[in-house]
């Protein structure tokens, strides 16, 4: 009954809009307000304080990207921390690797966790595997709390910077990722858009720079219920063993070696991984001189 517009002082003057058939739950956490919705054309949506968080139809492209970017570009990865994706997705993309064994996740908010498992189950189908851990609880304070070098991988599935995940774009979190990886091991963070956010990139890129002294890229992907339709990563490898990002040694797309039970990739392949680091020229400018 009507039409759904993702207004946010992040984006101002512009705002996606998509059109409402049923609103399936409303509700407020100790955080933020949480609302379902049954779209007309994009499945059911989740939004959080107002900001799609994502689509039936489209969250293949951003929770295949943000995990296989990262974990296609290391060997074996074994031991996987997620910081928020409290709805499932990212870790039903990290458990398709046969050699990952552990995964642990902290999400801050436990009712994303709950209405993800009721309303999007082919997306809280990652909390099924066996090998995943969920930490209901800050980010910040639990990476805090890990031994120096514990993962291969982190992945940051955070929301914006106005709201919880403030702190998860500031340069004291992304040391702290650092120091809980191994050595050569990598972290893909959720990185704004190119079109609306270049400051907010080049600060995180600068500071990534100071910080992860292996490799630092930045890539990008169509999202198109997310502002300006695109979404971009960071990549960055802690010093030791080169990670080169752009070309993956692991390839998730490639052999039946990795698990199907959570159905086929419908986005991400080989290709589309190293074309994700091709920039326009007005971000390469500032993006590569950091
Ligand atoms: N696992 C899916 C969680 C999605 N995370 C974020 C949700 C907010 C969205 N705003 C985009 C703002 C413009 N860059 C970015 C991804």
């Amino acid at each position: 009954p009507g039409w759904f517009s993702e207004i946010s002082p992040m984006w101002p003057g512009e705002a996606h809009s998509l059109k409402v058939e049923k609103i399936l739950f409303q509700g407020k956490s100790d955080y933020q307000n949480v609302i379902v919705f049954q779209s007309a054309t994009y499945g059911k949506v989740l939004v959080l304080d107002g900001v799609i968080q994502l689509t039936e139809r489209d969250e293949c492209a951003y929770q295949e990207m943000i995990a296989h970017l990262p974990l296609s570009s290391i060997p074996n990865p074994r031991k996987v921390l997620v910081i928020g994706g409290g709805d499932g997705g990212v870790l039903r993309e990290v458990s398709r690797y046969a050699s990952v064994e552990k995964i642990d996740i902290c999400e801050i908010d436990k009712m994303v966790v709950d209405v993800s498992k009721q309303y999007f189950p082919n997306v809280a189908v990652g909390y099924d595997d066996p090998r995943v851990s969920l930490h209901i609880g800050d980010g910040v304070a639990f990476l805090k709390a890990v031994p120096e070098g514990t993962y291969d991988a982190v992945i940051v599935d955070s929301s914006d910077p106005i709201g919880p995940a403030q702190e998860l774009f500031e340069k004291p979190f992304f040391q702290s990722v650092a120091k809980a990886l191994r050595p050569g091991g990598v972290v893909c963070t959720q990185a704004e858009s190119i079109w609306l956010h270049m400051h907010i990139i080049e600060e995180i890129v600068s500071n990534c720079r100071q910080i992860f002294k292996g490799s630092v890229n930045y890539a990008w992907t169509t999202v198109p219920t997310y502002p300006s339709g695109v979404i971009g990563f960071m990549l960055c490898s802690t010093e030791g063993p080169p990670v080169d990002f752009k070309h993956p040694i692991n390839p998730i797309d490639a052999d039946d070696s990795h698990v199907k039970t959570n159905g086929p990739l419908k986005f991400y392949n080989s290709e589309i991984h190293s074309a994700a680091f091709c920039l326009p020229s007005f971000a390469r400018k500032v993006i590569d001189s950091k």
